[in-house]
């Protein structure tokens, strides 16, 4: 029996009103996801009190999609760490490529960032991804060490044990995505589990999420799930509906404990 559970999460991005969020969340409740598998999903900011309200008690963690580094201050249009963590958030997500292409986002804040979410005791999932164009000229495993090693840069080996990395090759994100092949996304986690390990130590190095994302779907997402040194997926678009998203999870999870 597999002793780490396969984490199999979703972003709803800028998708879903506070009602459809309420709706969407309530459908997600009543959902008794399998064993095996740690479900999340992060809504958009102003349905994240509500979703974590209604999924409080349930095995589906609630993350939210962004944070500033500070606690508070003259930071306009930023949401603090601290009110994610009232709001009653567990994760947040760190470094979108979406985030870092048109929002300023950088290796820096990002590493700013995971300092302040793991000082509120939340986890940082921290997203790292090549561009096409670092794919084309075969940089991706130094692009990806780089990414990480600075996202990480002076957290202590134990408090790295709260963090969840994704991989998400910007190349395989969004509707003109191209999803990963299998053998190439098996390569990168193998390098990125190194990196940790180098980083962390192998008693928490081993024992930190790796997740890919980028352009997952109910007819891949089992095969990425097998990979080695792949602890989970992160999904967009193919899990916005509920009913999407409860049965990658139910496939996945029927995989994951067969092959125990
Ligand atoms: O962006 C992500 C993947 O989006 P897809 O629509 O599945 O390509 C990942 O961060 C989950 O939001």
């Amino acid at each position: 029996m597999h002793s780490r559970p396969l984490w199999i999460g979703t972003s709803w991005k800028m998708n879903k009103g506070p009602a459809a969020a309420i709706e969407a969340a309530r459908a997600l409740a009543a959902f008794h996801p399998p064993g095996g598998v740690q479900p999340f999903v992060i809504p958009p900011f102003t349905s994240l009190r509500d979703v974590c309200a209604i999924l409080d008690g349930t095995s589906v963690m609630v993350g939210a999609q962004n944070t500033h580094w500070e606690d508070e201050g003259a930071w306009t249009g930023e949401i603090s760490p601290v009110m994610l963590a009232e709001c009653g958030a567990t994760l947040v997500e760190i470094g979108h490529s979406e985030r870092r292409a048109h929002f300023g986002e950088t290796d820096w804040t990002v590493n700013l960032k995971v300092h302040a979410v793991l000082r509120h005791g939340m986890r940082p999932l921290v997203c790292i991804g090549d561009t096409a164009q670092e794919h084309a000229f075969g940089v991706t495993h130094d692009v990806l060490a780089r990414q990480l090693r600075i996202a990480l840069h002076g957290v202590p080996p134990a408090r790295l044990a709260q963090v969840l990395v994704a991989y998400e090759p910007v190349w395989a994100i969004g509707a003109g995505g191209q999803a990963a092949d299998t053998t190439f996304v098996a390569a990168a986690h193998a390098r990125l589990r190194a990196v940790l390990v180098e980083m962390a130590g192998e008693a928490v190095g081993f024992e930190i999420p790796l997740l890919y994302g980028g352009s997952v779907t109910r007819n891949n997402a089992c095969g990425y799930a097998r990979i080695a040194n792949v602890d989970g997926v992160f999904i967009g678009r193919a899990a916005w509906s509920v009913a999407d998203f409860r049965q990658i999870i139910g496939s996945v999870a029927h995989e994951h404990v067969a092959s125990g």
